[in-house]
């Protein structure tokens, strides 16, 4: 059995992989830790954990933690996570963590766009980024995962293929994305209070959002060559969801038959990746509550673009799904051990 332990479990994420968590056959938390609910039964903070989880949150506490957990998940704050590791903790355990920490190579562009000083630039090198369908093979033999952002993922997996087999023009990416609410977290601030939110949307974070640098680096790595991207995300009313709707211009002339082959030679033996038949348009509310990511693109022959479509569950293949699945290739697992979720529809 797979102990876990999880700092940050009464976070929407920390709940969320708990949830994932109750389902799997070898793995089972042993650890919820939180500051604000410290000694406070866990099914108290979140009532949809009435009977089915009796364990009182405990303080944090990541060196006694280690002793006594096979992983750490840490779905915590950005910074949190690079405060607290050490080798010696890593030399105990295996940590995945849902901040950007360890996501971006290069510390001086994390600082830049997180304005936070990183406290563990050490591991930075040694860090896997966990988006799994890319990196299987690293996150095998990983001590420390970096579970990607959640926009990344979804943008990532819409257009890496793409940019792999030369057919789209790199400097020519936009990402228009969407978000639910829950993706800012459980913490009260003022622009997610329910009159700003509903009936609402709006764009944030233009030109500026910290999850640019991620997907850039990526997808950089795909291309073989340095690309920068419009990335535009906005705040819709609903609980959960990401939708993902990226143009780019095509540097030849290519059929829906082409590029269809090109999805497939990449997802056709990806449990989580469904590219769906043509025409149909990914929605959020066919990914709700699974790990799935949804795919599907469109030719525009007039202008010479391609428009490629994602969408997930933020809290799940956007956070605590995929670091689910990381743990599961970790511990040599079934990769859809605990997640073989069918979507909540309507
Ligand atoms: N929500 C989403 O869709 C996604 C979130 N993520 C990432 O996952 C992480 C968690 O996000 P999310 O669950 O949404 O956030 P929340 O704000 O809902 O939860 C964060 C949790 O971290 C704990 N926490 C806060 N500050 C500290 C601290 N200084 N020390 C220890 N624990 C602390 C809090 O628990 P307590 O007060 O009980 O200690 C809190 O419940 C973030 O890094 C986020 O960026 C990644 C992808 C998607
Ligand atoms: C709606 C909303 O506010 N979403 C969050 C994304 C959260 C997430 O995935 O990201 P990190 O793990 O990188 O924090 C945001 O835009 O910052």
């Amino acid at each position: 059995m797979i102990k876990v332990g999880i700092i940050g479990s009464t976070g929407y994420a920390g709940n969320e992989i708990v949830r994932i968590l109750l389902r799997h056959k070898n793995a089972s938390v042993k650890w919820f830790g939180s500051r604000s609910y410290k000694d406070m039964k866990y099914a108290s903070v979140y009532g949809n954990f009435v009977e089915l989880v009796s364990d009182t949150c405990l303080e944090d506490d990541i060196e006694r933690l280690s002793d006594e957990v096979d992983v750490i998940f840490t779905a915590t704050p950005q910074g949190l996570c690079s405060s607290l590791v050490n080798e010696k903790i890593l030399s105990k355990t295996k940590i995945i963590d849902l901040s950007a920490d360890f996501r971006i190579k290069d510390v001086a562009i994390y600082e830049k766009w997180y304005k936070l000083e990183h406290k563990s630039p050490q591991f930075i090198k040694e860090a896997v980024y966990g988006l799994c369908e890319i990196n299987r093979q690293d996150v095998k033999n990983a001590r420390l995962i970096a579970n990607p952002g959640c926009f990344p993922t979804c943008s990532i997996l819409s257009i890496y293929p793409l940019l792999k087999e030369g057919i789209l023009d790199k400097d020519s990416i936009i990402i228009d994305a969407k978000s639910g609410t829950s993706g800012a977290g459980r913490g009260a601030k003022v622009d997610n209070l329910f009159c700003e939110v509903n009936e609402n949307i709006k764009a944030y974070g233009v030109a500026n959002h910290r999850h640019t640098p991620e997907i850039e680096e990526q997808l950089s790595y795909m291309a073989g060559e340095d690309l920068m991207v419009n990335f535009t995300p906005h705040l819709v009313p609903m609980n959960r969801g990401i939708l993902v709707t990226a143009y780019g211009n095509l540097k030849k002339k290519v059929t829906y038959d082409e590029v269809k082959a090109i999805y497939d030679k990449y997802y056709k033996d990806e449990y989580f990746v469904r590219v769906l038949d043509k025409d149909i348009c990914p929605q959020t509310k066919w990914v709700e509550g699974s790990n799935f990511t949804d795919i599907n693109f469109k030719i525009d022959e007039r202008t010479n673009r391609i428009i490629m479509m994602g969408a997930i569950d933020n809290l799940v293949k956007g956070a605590a799904g995929q670091a689910v699945q990381n743990m599961n290739i970790m511990f040599g697992e079934k990769e859809n051990e605990g997640l073989d979720i069918v979507p909540m529809f309507p």
